[in-house]
Protein backbone atom coordinates (compact mmCIF):
# COMPACT_ATOMS: atom_id res chain seq x y z
CA UNK A 1 0.00 0.00 0.00
CA UNK A 2 1.10 3.31 -0.88
CA UNK A 3 3.22 5.29 2.13
CA UNK A 4 0.99 8.24 2.06
CA UNK A 5 -2.35 6.31 2.17
CA UNK A 6 -1.13 4.17 4.66
CA UNK A 7 -0.56 7.35 6.71
CA UNK A 8 -3.88 8.73 6.43
CA UNK A 9 -5.47 5.41 7.56
CA UNK A 10 -3.41 5.62 10.43
CA UNK A 11 -4.39 9.22 11.26
CA UNK A 12 -7.88 8.48 10.59
CA UNK A 13 -7.94 5.88 13.01
CA UNK A 14 -5.70 7.79 15.31
CA UNK A 15 -9.14 10.34 15.30
CA UNK A 16 -11.36 7.70 15.36
CA UNK A 17 -11.89 5.09 18.03
CA UNK A 18 -15.19 3.54 16.91
CA UNK A 19 -12.97 2.58 13.96
CA UNK A 20 -9.66 0.97 15.65
CA UNK A 21 -12.89 -0.53 18.60
CA UNK A 22 -14.59 -2.08 15.32
CA UNK A 23 -11.03 -2.95 13.63
CA UNK A 24 -9.71 -4.65 16.82
CA UNK A 25 -13.55 -6.75 17.47
CA UNK A 26 -12.68 -7.71 13.70
CA UNK A 27 -9.12 -8.84 13.72
CA UNK A 28 -10.19 -11.09 17.14
CA UNK A 29 -13.25 -12.54 15.54
CA UNK A 30 -11.57 -13.36 12.48
CA UNK A 31 -8.56 -14.97 14.91
CA UNK A 32 -11.10 -16.71 17.30
CA UNK A 33 -12.77 -18.34 13.97
CA UNK A 34 -9.55 -19.10 12.25
CA UNK A 35 -8.09 -20.24 15.76
CA UNK A 36 -11.69 -21.85 16.57
CA UNK A 37 -10.11 -25.77 16.88
CA UNK A 38 -7.71 -24.87 19.42
CA UNK A 39 -9.17 -22.01 21.48
CA UNK A 40 -12.33 -23.04 21.68
CA UNK A 41 -12.02 -26.32 24.36
CA UNK A 42 -15.16 -28.05 23.45
CA UNK A 43 -16.79 -30.09 20.17
CA UNK A 44 -19.12 -27.85 18.52
CA UNK A 45 -21.04 -30.67 17.74
CA UNK A 46 -21.08 -33.26 20.29
CA UNK A 47 -24.32 -33.89 21.69
CA UNK A 48 -24.50 -33.30 25.88
CA UNK A 49 -28.58 -33.42 26.62
CA UNK A 50 -27.59 -33.27 30.19
CA UNK A 51 -25.95 -29.93 29.64
CA UNK A 52 -28.83 -28.68 27.56
CA UNK A 53 -29.98 -25.03 27.54
CA UNK A 54 -27.43 -23.94 30.42
CA UNK A 55 -27.47 -20.00 31.13
CA UNK A 56 -23.72 -18.18 30.46
CA UNK A 57 -21.48 -19.36 32.85
CA UNK A 58 -17.25 -19.19 33.77
CA UNK A 59 -17.80 -22.59 32.42
CA UNK A 60 -19.55 -21.90 28.91
CA UNK A 61 -19.18 -17.94 28.70
CA UNK A 62 -22.03 -17.98 26.08
CA UNK A 63 -24.04 -20.49 27.68
CA UNK A 64 -25.24 -24.08 25.70
CA UNK A 65 -28.02 -24.95 22.93
CA UNK A 66 -30.86 -27.44 23.38
CA UNK A 67 -27.90 -30.17 22.60
CA UNK A 68 -25.90 -29.43 25.56
CA UNK A 69 -23.67 -27.81 22.81
CA UNK A 70 -21.45 -25.17 23.95
CA UNK A 71 -22.46 -22.05 22.10
CA UNK A 72 -18.95 -20.08 22.27
CA UNK A 73 -17.56 -23.05 20.52
CA UNK A 74 -20.27 -22.80 18.25
CA UNK A 75 -20.05 -19.50 17.43
CA UNK A 76 -16.29 -20.06 16.63
CA UNK A 77 -16.25 -22.80 14.76
CA UNK A 78 -19.62 -20.96 12.57
CA UNK A 79 -17.07 -18.24 12.01
CA UNK A 80 -14.81 -20.09 10.23
CA UNK A 81 -17.57 -21.70 7.79
CA UNK A 82 -19.40 -18.57 7.59
CA UNK A 83 -16.51 -15.90 6.64
CA UNK A 84 -14.75 -18.72 4.84
CA UNK A 85 -17.75 -19.21 2.79
CA UNK A 86 -17.99 -14.95 2.22
CA UNK A 87 -14.36 -14.26 1.71
CA UNK A 88 -14.89 -17.22 -1.15
CA UNK A 89 -17.88 -15.54 -2.68
CA UNK A 90 -16.50 -12.47 -2.99
CA UNK A 91 -13.45 -13.57 -4.57
CA UNK A 92 -15.54 -15.57 -6.91
CA UNK A 93 -17.90 -12.70 -6.93
CA UNK A 94 -14.78 -10.06 -7.50
CA UNK A 95 -12.85 -12.22 -10.12
CA UNK A 96 -15.69 -12.80 -12.29
CA UNK A 97 -16.86 -9.48 -12.13
CA UNK A 98 -13.14 -7.83 -12.99
CA UNK A 99 -13.28 -10.07 -16.27
CA UNK A 100 -16.26 -8.90 -17.35
CA UNK A 101 -16.50 -5.22 -16.64
CA UNK A 102 -12.76 -4.94 -17.70
CA UNK A 103 -14.11 -6.86 -20.53
CA UNK A 104 -16.95 -4.50 -21.64
CA UNK A 105 -15.29 -1.81 -20.40
CA UNK A 106 -12.11 -2.13 -22.69
CA UNK A 107 -13.39 -3.60 -25.75
CA UNK A 108 -16.84 -1.71 -25.94
CA UNK A 109 -18.63 -2.95 -28.86
CA UNK A 110 -20.49 -5.91 -29.51
CA UNK A 111 -18.37 -7.64 -26.28
CA UNK A 112 -20.20 -4.78 -24.05
CA UNK A 113 -23.45 -5.01 -25.73
CA UNK A 114 -23.33 -8.87 -25.05
CA UNK A 115 -22.22 -8.42 -21.36
CA UNK A 116 -24.24 -5.36 -20.43
CA UNK A 117 -27.52 -6.95 -21.51
CA UNK A 118 -26.61 -10.32 -19.60
CA UNK A 119 -26.11 -7.99 -16.55
CA UNK A 120 -29.37 -6.00 -17.33
CA UNK A 121 -31.06 -9.53 -17.41
CA UNK A 122 -29.34 -10.82 -14.19
CA UNK A 123 -30.73 -7.25 -12.83
CA UNK A 124 -34.15 -7.71 -14.11
CA UNK A 125 -34.31 -10.23 -10.71
CA UNK A 126 -34.68 -9.91 -7.38
CA UNK A 127 -31.60 -10.71 -6.19
CA UNK A 128 -31.88 -12.99 -3.04
CA UNK A 129 -35.15 -14.53 -4.73
CA UNK A 130 -33.12 -15.16 -7.43
CA UNK A 131 -30.41 -16.45 -4.95
CA UNK A 132 -32.64 -19.10 -2.99
CA UNK A 133 -33.49 -20.59 -6.48
CA UNK A 134 -30.09 -21.43 -7.56
CA UNK A 135 -29.53 -22.51 -4.01
CA UNK A 136 -32.24 -25.29 -3.67
CA UNK A 137 -31.67 -25.95 -7.22
CA UNK A 138 -27.86 -27.35 -6.61
CA UNK A 139 -29.10 -28.59 -3.05
CA UNK A 140 -27.98 -27.37 0.69
CA UNK A 141 -24.26 -27.15 1.76
CA UNK A 142 -21.96 -24.04 1.55
CA UNK A 143 -20.51 -24.14 -1.80
CA UNK A 144 -24.00 -24.21 -3.54
CA UNK A 145 -24.58 -21.08 -1.25
CA UNK A 146 -21.30 -19.42 -2.11
CA UNK A 147 -21.82 -20.17 -6.06
CA UNK A 148 -26.07 -19.00 -5.78
CA UNK A 149 -24.61 -15.90 -3.62
CA UNK A 150 -21.76 -15.39 -6.50
CA UNK A 151 -24.29 -15.86 -9.30
CA UNK A 152 -26.35 -13.13 -8.60
CA UNK A 153 -23.77 -10.64 -6.88
CA UNK A 154 -21.20 -10.28 -9.98
CA UNK A 155 -23.24 -7.84 -12.17
CA UNK A 156 -23.52 -5.05 -9.80
CA UNK A 157 -19.94 -5.73 -9.37
CA UNK A 158 -19.27 -5.71 -13.00
CA UNK A 159 -21.04 -2.57 -13.87
CA UNK A 160 -18.93 -0.40 -11.64
CA UNK A 161 -15.92 -1.94 -12.99
CA UNK A 162 -16.93 -1.26 -16.24
CA UNK A 163 -17.79 2.43 -15.92
CA UNK A 164 -13.93 2.31 -13.98
CA UNK A 165 -12.66 0.72 -17.23
CA UNK A 166 -14.86 3.69 -19.19
CA UNK A 167 -13.45 6.81 -17.31
CA UNK A 168 -9.56 5.49 -17.87
CA UNK A 169 -9.95 3.99 -20.90
CA UNK A 170 -9.12 7.04 -23.65
CA UNK A 171 -6.43 8.55 -21.04
CA UNK A 172 -3.53 9.33 -22.74
CA UNK A 173 -1.32 6.74 -20.81
CA UNK A 174 -3.43 4.10 -22.00
CA UNK A 175 -3.22 5.18 -25.80
CA UNK A 176 -0.07 5.56 -25.78
CA UNK A 177 0.25 1.83 -24.22
CA UNK A 178 -1.76 0.59 -27.19
CA UNK A 179 0.08 3.27 -29.78
CA UNK A 180 3.69 1.12 -28.34
CA UNK A 181 2.00 -2.21 -29.27
CA UNK A 182 1.39 -3.60 -25.92
CA UNK A 183 -0.94 -6.20 -26.17
CA UNK A 184 -4.53 -5.38 -24.69
CA UNK A 185 -4.13 -8.25 -22.14
CA UNK A 186 -1.36 -6.22 -20.49
CA UNK A 187 -2.41 -2.95 -20.72
CA UNK A 188 -5.77 -4.23 -18.60
CA UNK A 189 -3.89 -5.77 -16.42
CA UNK A 190 -0.88 -3.43 -15.98
CA UNK A 191 -2.57 0.23 -16.88
CA UNK A 192 -6.08 -0.38 -16.00
CA UNK A 193 -6.02 -2.65 -13.25
CA UNK A 194 -3.09 -0.85 -11.71
CA UNK A 195 -5.29 2.57 -11.77
CA UNK A 196 -8.47 1.31 -10.70
CA UNK A 197 -7.03 -0.77 -7.60
CA UNK A 198 -7.83 1.97 -5.11
CA UNK A 199 -11.36 2.04 -5.84
CA UNK A 200 -11.60 -2.09 -6.23
CA UNK A 201 -10.31 -2.13 -2.65
CA UNK A 202 -13.19 0.12 -1.23
CA UNK A 203 -15.87 -1.15 -3.28
CA UNK A 204 -14.18 -4.95 -1.56
CA UNK A 205 -14.50 -3.81 1.98
CA UNK A 206 -17.98 -2.13 0.95
CA UNK A 207 -19.64 -4.45 0.23
CA UNK A 208 -17.75 -7.59 2.20
CA UNK A 209 -20.40 -7.03 4.65
CA UNK A 210 -23.78 -7.50 2.05
CA UNK A 211 -21.93 -10.45 1.16
CA UNK A 212 -22.26 -11.77 4.94
CA UNK A 213 -25.39 -10.75 5.50
CA UNK A 214 -26.76 -12.78 2.31
CA UNK A 215 -24.84 -15.99 3.37
CA UNK A 216 -26.26 -15.84 6.86
CA UNK A 217 -29.97 -15.03 5.40
CA UNK A 218 -29.69 -17.89 3.18
CA UNK A 219 -28.58 -20.26 5.76
CA UNK A 220 -31.25 -18.98 8.46
CA UNK A 221 -33.50 -19.88 5.66
CA UNK A 222 -32.09 -23.62 5.66
CA UNK A 223 -29.84 -23.34 2.63
CA UNK A 224 -26.50 -23.03 4.11
CA UNK A 225 -24.56 -25.79 5.74
CA UNK A 226 -26.01 -29.01 6.81
CA UNK A 227 -26.83 -29.76 10.20
CA UNK A 228 -24.99 -30.25 13.09
CA UNK A 229 -22.27 -27.95 11.48
CA UNK A 230 -21.77 -24.75 13.21
CA UNK A 231 -22.73 -21.35 10.90
CA UNK A 232 -23.72 -18.29 12.56
CA UNK A 233 -26.97 -18.07 9.98
CA UNK A 234 -27.83 -21.27 10.88
CA UNK A 235 -27.23 -21.00 14.17
CA UNK A 236 -29.36 -17.69 14.15
CA UNK A 237 -32.38 -20.08 12.97
CA UNK A 238 -31.86 -22.50 15.50
CA UNK A 239 -31.84 -20.20 18.45
CA UNK A 240 -35.07 -18.83 17.26
CA UNK A 241 -37.39 -21.29 18.82
CA UNK A 242 -35.70 -20.67 22.13
CA UNK A 243 -35.89 -16.60 22.13
CA UNK A 244 -37.59 -16.73 25.07
CA UNK A 245 -36.06 -19.26 27.52
CA UNK A 246 -32.37 -19.41 25.85
CA UNK A 247 -31.76 -15.97 24.02
CA UNK A 248 -27.66 -15.99 24.37
CA UNK A 249 -28.63 -18.59 21.35
CA UNK A 250 -29.84 -15.92 19.40
CA UNK A 251 -28.09 -12.95 20.47
CA UNK A 252 -24.81 -14.85 19.74
CA UNK A 253 -24.70 -14.70 16.46
CA UNK A 254 -26.35 -12.23 16.02
CA UNK A 255 -23.66 -9.91 17.35
CA UNK A 256 -21.44 -11.39 15.46
CA UNK A 257 -23.23 -10.76 12.11
CA UNK A 258 -23.95 -7.22 13.23
CA UNK A 259 -20.42 -6.68 14.52
CA UNK A 260 -18.99 -7.74 10.96
CA UNK A 261 -21.14 -5.90 8.69
CA UNK A 262 -21.18 -2.52 10.63
CA UNK A 263 -17.32 -3.40 10.89
CA UNK A 264 -17.04 -3.73 7.13
CA UNK A 265 -18.78 -1.14 6.33
CA UNK A 266 -17.23 1.09 8.66
CA UNK A 267 -14.04 0.35 7.94
CA UNK A 268 -14.33 0.18 3.67
CA UNK A 269 -15.56 4.22 4.71
CA UNK A 270 -12.37 4.76 6.64
CA UNK A 271 -10.74 3.14 4.23
CA UNK A 272 -12.38 5.29 0.82
CA UNK A 273 -11.67 8.11 2.66
CA UNK A 274 -8.12 7.75 2.90
CA UNK A 275 -8.04 6.86 -1.02
CA UNK A 276 -9.96 10.12 -1.67
CA UNK A 277 -9.24 12.54 1.19
CA UNK A 278 -11.77 15.02 1.58
CA UNK A 279 -9.15 17.54 2.23
CA UNK A 280 -8.25 16.97 -1.66
CA UNK A 281 -11.19 19.33 -2.70
CA UNK A 282 -10.91 21.93 0.46
CA UNK A 283 -8.54 24.75 0.24
CA UNK A 284 -5.17 24.13 2.14
CA UNK A 285 -5.58 27.25 5.26
CA UNK A 286 -1.82 27.92 5.61
CA UNK A 287 -0.67 28.08 9.01
CA UNK A 288 -3.65 27.98 11.29
CA UNK A 289 -4.80 24.83 12.83
CA UNK A 290 -8.42 23.01 11.02
CA UNK A 291 -10.26 23.58 14.32
CA UNK A 292 -9.37 27.42 14.71
CA UNK A 293 -10.34 27.99 11.25
CA UNK A 294 -13.76 26.49 11.36
CA UNK A 295 -14.07 28.44 14.99
CA UNK A 296 -13.39 32.12 13.52
CA UNK A 297 -13.60 31.69 9.98
CA UNK A 298 -16.50 33.89 9.01
CA UNK A 299 -14.97 36.85 11.44
CA UNK A 300 -12.19 36.54 9.38
CA UNK A 301 -13.53 36.49 6.04
CA UNK A 302 -14.73 39.66 7.47
CA UNK A 303 -11.99 40.79 8.41
CA UNK A 304 -10.16 39.74 5.04
CA UNK A 305 -12.74 41.78 2.86
CA UNK A 306 -11.92 44.61 5.28
CA UNK A 307 -8.67 44.64 4.99
CA UNK A 308 -9.00 43.85 1.12
CA UNK A 309 -9.68 47.56 0.64
CA UNK A 310 -6.36 48.51 2.86
CA UNK A 311 -3.63 46.64 1.41
CA UNK A 312 -1.83 47.69 -1.90
CA UNK A 313 -4.49 49.07 -3.91
CA UNK A 314 -2.39 48.81 -6.95
CA UNK A 315 -1.81 45.68 -7.46
CA UNK A 316 -4.20 42.82 -7.98
CA UNK A 317 -1.60 39.81 -7.31
CA UNK A 318 1.40 40.25 -4.66
CA UNK A 319 3.48 37.20 -3.82
CA UNK A 320 5.43 37.82 -1.44
CA UNK A 321 8.59 34.94 0.74
CA UNK A 322 6.24 32.12 -1.01
CA UNK A 323 7.82 28.77 -0.21
CA UNK A 324 6.00 25.41 -1.24
CA UNK A 325 6.78 21.91 -0.51
CA UNK A 326 6.36 18.87 -0.74
CA UNK A 327 6.11 16.77 2.16
CA UNK A 328 7.35 13.35 2.10
CA UNK A 329 6.73 10.92 4.89
CA UNK A 330 6.73 13.61 7.71
CA UNK A 331 7.73 17.44 7.43
CA UNK A 332 11.04 17.43 8.71
CA UNK A 333 11.83 15.47 5.75
CA UNK A 334 10.52 17.73 2.33
CA UNK A 335 11.11 18.92 -0.69
CA UNK A 336 11.53 22.22 -1.66
CA UNK A 337 9.70 23.07 -4.69
CA UNK A 338 9.07 27.03 -4.30
CA UNK A 339 11.23 29.52 -2.36
CA UNK A 340 10.73 32.66 -1.41
CA UNK A 341 9.05 33.94 -4.74
CA UNK A 342 8.42 37.42 -4.64
CA UNK A 343 6.19 39.08 -7.63
CA UNK A 344 3.62 41.69 -8.24
CA UNK A 345 0.97 41.96 -10.95
CA UNK A 346 -0.64 45.48 -11.46
CA UNK A 347 -4.10 45.84 -13.19
CA UNK A 348 -3.59 44.78 -17.11
CA UNK A 349 -0.29 44.11 -16.83
CA UNK A 350 1.14 40.85 -18.83
CA UNK A 351 4.21 39.18 -16.82
CA UNK A 352 5.55 36.30 -19.05
CA UNK A 353 6.25 33.46 -16.41
CA UNK A 354 9.52 31.55 -18.13
CA UNK A 355 11.93 28.80 -17.07
CA UNK A 356 12.57 25.29 -18.35
CA UNK A 357 10.78 22.59 -17.44
CA UNK A 358 10.25 21.59 -13.81
CA UNK A 359 11.29 25.51 -12.31
CA UNK A 360 7.86 25.42 -10.71
CA UNK A 361 5.80 27.78 -12.83
CA UNK A 362 2.96 25.39 -12.67
CA UNK A 363 3.23 24.96 -8.87
CA UNK A 364 3.12 29.14 -8.72
CA UNK A 365 0.12 29.30 -10.76
CA UNK A 366 -1.84 27.01 -9.10
CA UNK A 367 -0.53 28.31 -5.36
CA UNK A 368 -2.43 31.50 -6.71
CA UNK A 369 -5.04 29.90 -7.43
CA UNK A 370 -5.63 27.92 -3.96
CA UNK A 371 -5.27 24.80 -6.06
CA UNK A 372 -1.87 23.41 -4.26
CA UNK A 373 -3.16 19.82 -3.35
CA UNK A 374 -1.12 16.95 -0.80
CA UNK A 375 1.76 16.70 -0.75
CA UNK A 376 2.05 19.86 -1.73
CA UNK A 377 1.68 22.99 0.96
CA UNK A 378 2.55 26.63 1.37
CA UNK A 379 5.05 26.82 4.11
CA UNK A 380 5.29 30.41 4.22
CA UNK A 381 5.03 34.30 2.32
CA UNK A 382 1.80 35.36 1.28
CA UNK A 383 0.15 35.80 -1.72
CA UNK A 384 -2.52 38.44 -1.90
CA UNK A 385 -5.30 38.80 -4.35
CA UNK A 386 -6.59 42.54 -4.77
CA UNK A 387 -5.37 43.22 -1.46
CA UNK A 388 -6.81 40.29 0.63
CA UNK A 389 -4.56 38.17 2.24
CA UNK A 390 -5.44 34.62 0.64
CA UNK A 391 -4.17 32.63 3.64
CA UNK A 392 -7.17 33.65 5.50
CA UNK A 393 -9.50 32.24 3.04
CA UNK A 394 -12.06 29.51 3.75
CA UNK A 395 -13.97 27.46 0.86
CA UNK A 396 -16.13 30.28 -0.02
CA UNK A 397 -13.78 32.77 -0.15
CA UNK A 398 -12.41 30.72 -3.11
CA UNK A 399 -15.54 29.88 -4.53
CA UNK A 400 -16.43 33.43 -5.44
CA UNK A 401 -12.67 34.98 -6.50
CA UNK A 402 -12.05 31.96 -8.87
CA UNK A 403 -13.82 32.95 -12.15
CA UNK A 404 -14.28 36.01 -11.14
CA UNK A 405 -10.70 37.67 -9.78
CA UNK A 406 -9.11 35.14 -10.88
CA UNK A 407 -8.87 32.74 -14.03
CA UNK A 408 -6.75 30.01 -15.39
CA UNK A 409 -6.68 28.64 -19.02
CA UNK A 410 -4.49 25.52 -18.87
CA UNK A 411 -2.56 24.32 -21.29
CA UNK A 412 -4.99 20.56 -22.61
CA UNK A 413 -8.44 22.21 -22.97
CA UNK A 414 -9.82 19.28 -22.44
CA UNK A 415 -8.79 19.12 -19.03
CA UNK A 416 -11.01 22.10 -18.49
CA UNK A 417 -13.83 21.09 -20.59
CA UNK A 418 -16.85 18.34 -19.28
CA UNK A 419 -16.66 16.16 -22.13
CA UNK A 420 -20.86 15.11 -21.29
CA UNK A 421 -21.77 18.54 -21.60
CA UNK A 422 -22.69 20.71 -24.43
CA UNK A 423 -19.99 24.00 -24.73
CA UNK A 424 -23.12 26.55 -24.22
CA UNK A 425 -24.30 24.38 -20.93
CA UNK A 426 -20.61 24.67 -19.55
CA UNK A 427 -20.28 28.29 -20.29
CA UNK A 428 -23.81 29.13 -18.73
CA UNK A 429 -22.45 27.33 -15.66
CA UNK A 430 -19.40 29.58 -15.90
CA UNK A 431 -21.92 32.78 -15.64
CA UNK A 432 -24.44 31.58 -12.80
CA UNK A 433 -22.09 30.53 -10.56
CA UNK A 434 -21.57 34.00 -9.21
CA UNK A 435 -25.05 35.13 -8.32
CA UNK A 436 -24.41 38.55 -8.77
CA UNK A 437 -23.48 38.55 -12.49
CA UNK A 438 -25.49 35.53 -13.65
CA UNK A 439 -28.15 34.25 -10.87
CA UNK A 440 -30.15 36.88 -11.90
CA UNK A 441 -30.25 36.13 -15.37
CA UNK A 442 -33.19 34.68 -16.99
CA UNK A 443 -32.06 31.24 -19.16
CA UNK A 444 -32.45 32.99 -22.29
CA UNK A 445 -30.62 36.13 -21.21
CA UNK A 446 -27.72 33.72 -20.36
CA UNK A 447 -27.50 31.45 -23.48
CA UNK A 448 -27.47 35.46 -25.31
CA UNK A 449 -24.79 36.45 -22.99
CA UNK A 450 -22.69 32.97 -23.92
CA UNK A 451 -23.49 33.11 -27.35
CA UNK A 452 -21.97 36.75 -27.36
CA UNK A 453 -19.27 35.25 -26.11
CA UNK A 454 -18.76 32.49 -28.18
CA UNK A 455 -18.48 35.36 -31.21
CA UNK A 456 -16.07 37.48 -29.34
CA UNK A 457 -13.95 34.73 -29.48
CA UNK A 458 -14.26 33.93 -33.05
CA UNK A 459 -16.74 30.29 -32.47
CA UNK A 460 -19.72 30.08 -34.53
CA UNK A 461 -22.86 29.79 -32.88
CA UNK A 462 -23.87 26.76 -33.61
CA UNK A 463 -20.90 25.55 -31.10
CA UNK A 464 -23.32 25.96 -28.39
CA UNK A 465 -25.43 23.08 -28.98
CA UNK A 466 -22.19 20.99 -29.76
CA UNK A 467 -20.00 18.58 -27.27
CA UNK A 468 -15.86 19.29 -26.93
CA UNK A 469 -15.17 16.35 -29.00
CA UNK A 470 -17.06 17.98 -31.96
CA UNK A 471 -14.58 20.73 -31.98
CA UNK A 472 -11.09 21.14 -33.08
CA UNK A 473 -8.32 21.75 -30.22
CA UNK A 474 -8.12 25.51 -31.49
CA UNK A 475 -12.00 25.88 -31.10
CA UNK A 476 -11.83 24.25 -27.42
CA UNK A 477 -8.91 26.41 -26.54
CA UNK A 478 -11.32 29.41 -27.49
CA UNK A 479 -13.71 27.83 -25.57
CA UNK A 480 -11.90 27.64 -22.20
CA UNK A 481 -10.34 31.63 -23.11
CA UNK A 482 -14.67 32.57 -22.94
CA UNK A 483 -15.02 30.11 -20.03
CA UNK A 484 -12.15 32.21 -18.53
CA UNK A 485 -12.91 35.68 -19.22
CA UNK A 486 -16.87 35.27 -19.05
CA UNK A 487 -16.89 36.85 -15.38
CA UNK A 488 -14.29 39.63 -16.35
CA UNK A 489 -11.70 38.32 -13.99
CA UNK A 490 -9.18 40.98 -12.64
CA UNK A 491 -6.28 38.10 -13.51
CA UNK A 492 -5.92 35.91 -15.97
CA UNK A 493 -3.25 32.67 -15.66
CA UNK A 494 -2.78 31.22 -18.75
CA UNK A 495 -0.67 27.86 -18.45
CA UNK A 496 1.14 27.35 -21.93
CA UNK A 497 -2.30 27.49 -23.69
CA UNK A 498 -1.45 27.50 -26.76
CA UNK A 499 1.53 24.53 -26.59
CA UNK A 500 -0.83 21.96 -28.29
CA UNK A 501 -1.90 24.04 -30.76
CA UNK A 502 -0.25 24.44 -34.56
CA UNK A 503 1.47 27.76 -35.72
CA UNK A 504 -1.31 29.60 -37.01
CA UNK A 505 -4.23 28.19 -34.43
CA UNK A 506 -1.29 29.63 -31.81
CA UNK A 507 -0.80 33.12 -33.60
CA UNK A 508 -4.38 33.71 -33.70
CA UNK A 509 -5.44 32.64 -29.88
CA UNK A 510 -2.26 34.32 -28.83
CA UNK A 511 -4.11 37.34 -30.38
CA UNK A 512 -7.76 36.83 -29.31
CA UNK A 513 -5.57 36.81 -25.52
CA UNK A 514 -4.06 39.95 -25.67
CA UNK A 515 -7.24 41.56 -27.34
CA UNK A 516 -9.02 40.12 -24.82
CA UNK A 517 -6.92 41.14 -22.04
CA UNK A 518 -6.25 44.93 -23.15
CA UNK A 519 -9.64 44.93 -23.97
CA UNK A 520 -11.12 44.11 -20.53
CA UNK A 521 -7.97 45.44 -18.79
CA UNK A 522 -7.49 42.22 -16.86
CA UNK A 523 -3.86 41.38 -15.28
CA UNK A 524 -2.18 38.10 -17.22
CA UNK A 525 0.30 35.85 -15.89
CA UNK A 526 1.49 33.80 -19.15
CA UNK A 527 3.41 30.96 -18.54
CA UNK A 528 5.37 29.90 -21.28
CA UNK A 529 8.61 27.64 -22.31
CA UNK A 530 8.58 30.10 -25.53
CA UNK A 531 10.34 33.32 -25.07
CA UNK A 532 9.38 34.94 -28.60
CA UNK A 533 5.59 34.29 -27.28
CA UNK A 534 6.16 36.29 -24.29
CA UNK A 535 8.12 39.27 -26.14
CA UNK A 536 4.69 39.85 -28.54
CA UNK A 537 3.08 39.58 -25.30
CA UNK A 538 4.39 40.66 -22.00
CA UNK A 539 5.49 43.62 -20.05
CA UNK A 540 7.75 41.98 -17.89
CA UNK A 541 9.20 39.01 -17.83
CA UNK A 542 9.66 37.02 -14.45
CA UNK A 543 12.61 33.94 -14.87
CA UNK A 544 12.14 31.25 -13.17
CA UNK A 545 14.96 28.24 -12.29
CA UNK A 546 14.67 25.58 -9.23
CA UNK A 547 11.94 27.07 -7.50
CA UNK A 548 13.34 30.56 -7.56
CA UNK A 549 12.69 33.43 -8.86
CA UNK A 550 16.47 34.40 -10.28
CA UNK A 551 15.35 37.51 -12.61
CA UNK A 552 12.38 39.45 -13.17
CA UNK A 553 11.94 42.98 -15.39
CA UNK A 554 10.49 44.23 -18.19
CA UNK A 555 10.42 42.74 -21.69
CA UNK A 556 13.42 45.27 -23.03
CA UNK A 557 15.39 44.86 -19.79
CA UNK A 558 15.23 41.03 -19.95
CA UNK A 559 16.11 40.65 -23.90
CA UNK A 560 18.60 43.13 -24.25
CA UNK A 561 20.46 43.47 -21.30
CA UNK A 562 19.85 40.26 -19.21
CA UNK A 563 21.75 40.22 -15.84
CA UNK A 564 21.89 36.54 -14.63
CA UNK A 565 23.75 33.68 -16.67
CA UNK A 566 21.07 31.63 -16.64
CA UNK A 567 18.69 34.54 -18.56
CA UNK A 568 21.45 34.93 -21.09
CA UNK A 569 21.16 30.96 -21.61
CA UNK A 570 17.57 30.74 -22.28
CA UNK A 571 18.10 33.48 -24.99
CA UNK A 572 21.10 31.90 -26.26
CA UNK A 573 18.91 29.19 -26.57
CA UNK A 574 15.87 30.77 -28.65
CA UNK A 575 16.47 29.20 -32.43
CA UNK A 576 17.20 31.59 -35.10
CA UNK A 577 14.69 30.99 -38.38
CA UNK A 578 17.45 29.76 -40.53
CA UNK A 579 16.45 28.55 -44.02
CA UNK A 580 18.12 25.77 -45.16
CA UNK A 581 20.92 26.37 -47.61
CA UNK A 582 19.40 23.88 -50.18
CA UNK A 583 16.34 25.23 -49.71
CA UNK A 584 17.87 29.05 -50.52
CA UNK A 585 19.52 27.26 -53.38
CA UNK A 586 16.16 26.34 -55.26
CA UNK A 587 14.37 29.31 -54.64
N1 LIG B 1 2.28 16.61 -6.59
C1 LIG B 1 3.60 16.75 -6.56
N2 LIG B 1 4.34 16.03 -5.69
C2 LIG B 1 5.67 16.19 -5.63
N3 LIG B 1 6.37 17.04 -6.41
C3 LIG B 1 5.68 17.76 -7.30
C4 LIG B 1 4.27 17.66 -7.43
N4 LIG B 1 3.86 18.50 -8.41
C5 LIG B 1 4.98 19.09 -8.88
N5 LIG B 1 6.05 18.64 -8.22
C6 LIG B 1 7.45 19.03 -8.44
O1 LIG B 1 7.50 20.43 -8.44
C7 LIG B 1 8.46 20.88 -9.36
C8 LIG B 1 7.85 21.96 -10.21
O2 LIG B 1 6.81 21.40 -11.02
P1 LIG B 1 5.93 22.32 -11.97
O3 LIG B 1 4.91 21.45 -12.61
O4 LIG B 1 5.45 23.49 -11.20
O5 LIG B 1 7.02 22.78 -13.04
P2 LIG B 1 6.82 23.62 -14.35
O6 LIG B 1 7.87 24.69 -14.32
O7 LIG B 1 5.41 24.08 -14.50
O8 LIG B 1 7.18 22.54 -15.43
P3 LIG B 1 6.62 22.39 -16.94
O9 LIG B 1 7.09 23.60 -17.67
O10 LIG B 1 7.26 21.15 -17.42
O11 LIG B 1 5.12 22.31 -16.84
C9 LIG B 1 8.94 19.67 -10.15
O12 LIG B 1 10.20 19.29 -9.67
C10 LIG B 1 7.93 18.61 -9.83
O13 LIG B 1 8.54 17.35 -9.76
Amino acid sequence: MDKRIRQRLVAALKTDPLAVVLLIAIVGIILASIGASWLSGYDPVKVDYKQALLPPSSEHWLGTDNYGRDVLSRLMHGGAASLGASLLAVSLIITLSLVIGLAAGYFGGWVDMALTRLMDVLFSFPQLVLAIALASLMGPGLTSLMIAVAAVAWPSFARIFRSFVLSVRNDGFVQAAKTSGIPAWKIIGTHILGSITGPILVLITLDIGSIILSIASMSFLGLGIRPPQPEWGAMLNEGRAYIEEAPWLFLAPGLMIFIMVLGTNYLGDTLKDALEPRTLHMPRLFGRSKRRNERDGRGEREAASSERKEVNESCVLSIEGLCVTAAEGNRRNSNVILEQIDLELKPGECIGLVGESGSGKSTLAHAVMGLLRSPLEQNGGTIRLSGADTSRWGWSDWRQARGRTIAYITQDPMDSLNPVLKIGEQLRECLTAHPNRGAVMNRTEAKGKVIDMLKRTGLPETAYDQYPHQLSGGMRQRVVIAMAIMNEPQIIIADEPTTALDVSTQARIMDLLTELQKERKAAMIFITHDLRLVANIADRICVMKDGRVVEQGNVQDIFTRPRERYTQQLLKAIPPLRIPASIRKAE
